[in-house]
């Protein structure tokens, strides 16, 4: 029997993709509208993540401006190229806490969802993680817990290549004199991240380890069920079959110069979209799925009134906090060198680019915030505030990213027009609600509480950013003419209960009121998790891997 799927990908697409063409019974066809990245130096050079990246293998997108953030429109890059914003992100990996994925469970009243289950996918069926020490042979006894990890699956993941810095080694003893606050965690990708704990990174041998190189490696591309189609954009999703639950298995496609031309394929079985959180939104938002108010007045028929399509958009910010150091900035890198470096032999600067390590902390019970606001944590293991301790390569400059992990305030994807080729308008909302300038502040706060610790004595002078005690008023302005973003959007095509009125998709990611069609990215994400988004994205897909097969 040949069964024919279709799908528009980036992580998840790359992963379905893989995994269902495993089974020769199936036929897949793959639709991407960027380039291949085979080849591709910068892309496979993790060194050279996000600016050292052309522009030409991402959507570079722009938000509206954000009146809360000072009215600045942020950049909102995502990767426009086989393996999506695996290919172009900053490749850490952090699966964030079992709560997030236990919510997910019960929002859709599906224990699928669980950590437990999901949590299956990684280690006991060994399937999507391939740990691997890093390039070089550095010991790193005691920086993670092999128990949590699997060592046969696709993805690869691995500690820094380079000895632990005079700062990690602080970081490291700060731990242990201020366990209490802040204690060493042996691994973060257990479901249980709080506390310390060494950066790990999608790379393996020294290169980038995206969707694309992990599932779609020259073994796969060679099935003959399998076939990809780059450079191509769907623009829309078609009835092809009219009734009282409308089957879409259509998609319309253009190439992605533009254009006039347009062409339709119907799959045999079901259309997959797996085009990520603004993508996929905005393509059933082009085909006539969603708020039918919205929807007429772009003159766009309405296929399916789905009020929540391209609502609930959900992200992580970041703010910076500096502090003086005694210590001398690295050597400066020579370019040319580290590039001749990392060719011989995948090792040098140009192998690795997170470092280091993170801190996850909750913001204190006893925190003036939980007088006004109630917690947004899923759980008592989700960490509210992740701090990412970096240390300046030019200057003599410590300090981290403060990352609000649970934010409150949410945003939108809607259309500019019913054209697919207009950019969408990409509205994510930051810090509409109050208790997200609070939060922030309260990380600065446990900042400062962790770089005051007595293993910076000596080490670190003077802060340089402000202080949240001093002026709070001050410091939240500041918030709001600094804050960045980590580009982690979810939550635009939610899962719900299968009888919820609310939500996009329902527990099998299907789309509701409609036969055919699924979303299987990040979008459908009805809880963004307490880390970095793909982890959560991959194991998202692979248990829609899972649904698809055995539905067919
Ligand atoms: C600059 C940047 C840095 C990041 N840094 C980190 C980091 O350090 N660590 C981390 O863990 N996460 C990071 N992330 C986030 C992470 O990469 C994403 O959360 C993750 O890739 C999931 O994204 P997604 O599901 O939205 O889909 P994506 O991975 O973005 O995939 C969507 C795919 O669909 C394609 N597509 C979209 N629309 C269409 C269409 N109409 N037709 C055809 N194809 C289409 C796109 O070209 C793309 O290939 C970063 C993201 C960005 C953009």
């Amino acid at each position: 029997m040949t069964s024919l799927l279709s799908e528009v990908r980036g992580i998840s697409g790359s992963v379905i993709a893989s995994r269902l063409s495993e089974n020769p019974r199936f036929k897949v066809l793959l639709i991407e509208a960027g380039p291949d990245n085979e080849g591709v130096l910068e892309i496979a050079a993790p060194g050279y993540s996000w600016d050292g990246i052309n522009d030409a293998y991402k959507w570079n997108y722009v938000t509206e401006p954000q009146l809360n953030a000072d009215n600045r429109a942020l950049e909102y890059k995502r990767g426009r190229v086989l393996g999506g914003s695996s290919s172009i992100n900053g490749m850490l990996y952090t699966r964030g806490s079992a709560d997030e994925y236990d919510a997910w469970a019960k929002i859709t009243r599906d224990q699928g969802w669980s950590w437990k289950s999901l949590f299956s996918l990684v280690s006991r069926r060994v399937k999507h993680e391939k740990w691997i020490p890093p390039n070089g042979g550095r010991n790193i006894t005691g920086q993670f817990d092999a128990r949590v990890h699997g060592f046969h699956g696709n993805t690869f993941v691995s500690l820094p290549q380079s000895d632990p810095s005079p700062l990690d080694l602080r970081v490291m003893q700060n731990a242990q004199l201020q366990s209490e606050r802040f204690p060493f965690n042996l691994d973060p990708n257990s479901g249980y991240p709080l506390g310390v704990t060494w950066t790990q990174s999608n790379i393996g041998n020294g290169e980038r380890s995206s969707a694309a190189t992990a599932y779609l490696g020259p073994q796969v591309r060679r099935r003959m069920n399998l076939d990809i189609v780059i450079n191509t954009v769907a623009t829309r999703v078609l009835t092809t079959k009219s009734g009282r639950q409308p089957e879409i298995r259509t998609v319309e496609l253009a190439p992605s110069s533009g254009g006039g031309t347009r062409k339709t394929f119907t799959a045999s079985k079901e259309l997959i979209l797996t085009a990520g959180a603004i993508g996929s939104p905005q393509i059933l938002l082009n085909s006539g799925i969603g708020d039918r108010n919205d929807l007429s007045t772009l003159g766009i028929n309405t296929i399916a009134d789905l009020p929540d399509v391209g609502k609930g958009l959900t992200d992580h910010t970041v703010k910076v906090t500096l502090w003086n150091s005694t210590a001398p900035p690295p050597p400066p890198i020579n370019d040319q060198e580290a590039l001749e470096q990392w060719q011989t032999n995948r090792t040098g600067p140009l192998a690795q680019f997170a470092t280091g390590h993170i801190v996850w902390s909750k913001i204190p019970s006893n925190a003036s915030i939980w007088r006004n606001h109630r917690d947004p944590a899923a759980g008592k293991n989700s960490p509210h505030i992740e701090l990412h301790i970096f240390a300046s390569t030019t200057e003599s400059v410590v300090g981290c990213s403060i990352i609000l992990l649970t934010p409150r305030s949410r945003g939108t994807v809607r259309l500019r027009s019913n054209n697919p080729f207009d950019a969408p308008i990409i509205d994510p909302g930051y810090l509409t609600h109050p208790f997200d300038v609070e939060a922030i502040r309260e990380g600065a706060r446990l900042a400062k509480q962790f770089f005051t610790g007595p293993a910076w004595d000596g080490y670190l002078i003077n802060p340089i950013t402000l202080d949240p005690d001093v002026d709070p008023v001050a410091y939240d302005e500041s918030t709001r003419n600094s804050l960045i973003t980590t580009v982690h959007p979810t939550g635009t095509a939610a899962m719900s209960a299968r009888n919820a009125k609310h939500g996009v998709l329902d527990p099998d990611l299907k789309v509701k009121g409609l036969r055919g069609l699924r979303v299987a990215d990040s979008s459908a994400m009805p809880v963004i998790p307490t880390g970095h988004t793909p982890a959560g994205t991959y194991l998202l897909a692979e248990r829609a891997a899972d649904l698809i097969r055995s539905a067919w």
